[in-house]
């Protein structure tokens, strides 16, 4: 039976827009608390109960967390334009080697807006 878990993460950095319109108040420097959630689709293991331990995927993020947390993200290499879809396919990145079963990244920057990379 193949299910679809999810954990979320929230972290604190700083962006700016480097490539919208003159006067776009996204190209000024900006702090976001970011909202990312990983999902990851498998088998449920008939012992244990479960497609992955939530704890193994949060220690997976911690890497990438650190590299995010409280940082300027347009100075990590690949988020020189940091936008939320820019954002979910770098972590995407990051994590399908650490998560093989990784099925979808969400990215929100506020309450209302963000976007889901779901691979290829
Ligand atoms: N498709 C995208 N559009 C925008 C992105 C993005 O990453 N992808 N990013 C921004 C800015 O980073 C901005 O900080 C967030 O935009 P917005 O939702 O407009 O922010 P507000 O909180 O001001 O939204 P309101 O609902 O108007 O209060 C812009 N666009
Ligand atoms: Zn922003």
């Amino acid at each position: 039976m193949s299910i679809t878990l999810f954990k979320d993460f929230q972290f604190e950095a700083a962006h700016r827009l480097p490539h919208v319109p003159e006067g776009h108040k996204c190209g000024r420097l900006h702090g976001h608390s970011f909202m990312v959630r990983l999902e990851v689709t498998g088998d449920v293991d008939p012992y244990t109960g479960w497609v992955m331990d939530f704890a193994e995927l949060k220690a997976a993020f911690k890497p990438v967390y650190d590299q995010l947390d409280h940082h300027y993200l347009n100075e990590i290499d690949g988020l020189e334009n940091p936008t939320s879809e820019v954002l979910a396919q770098w972590i995407w990145q990051q994590m399908k080697p650490r998560v093989p079963g990784l099925s979808a990244v969400m990215v929100k920057e506020t309450c209302t807006a963000g976007c889901v990379w779901r691979g290829e």
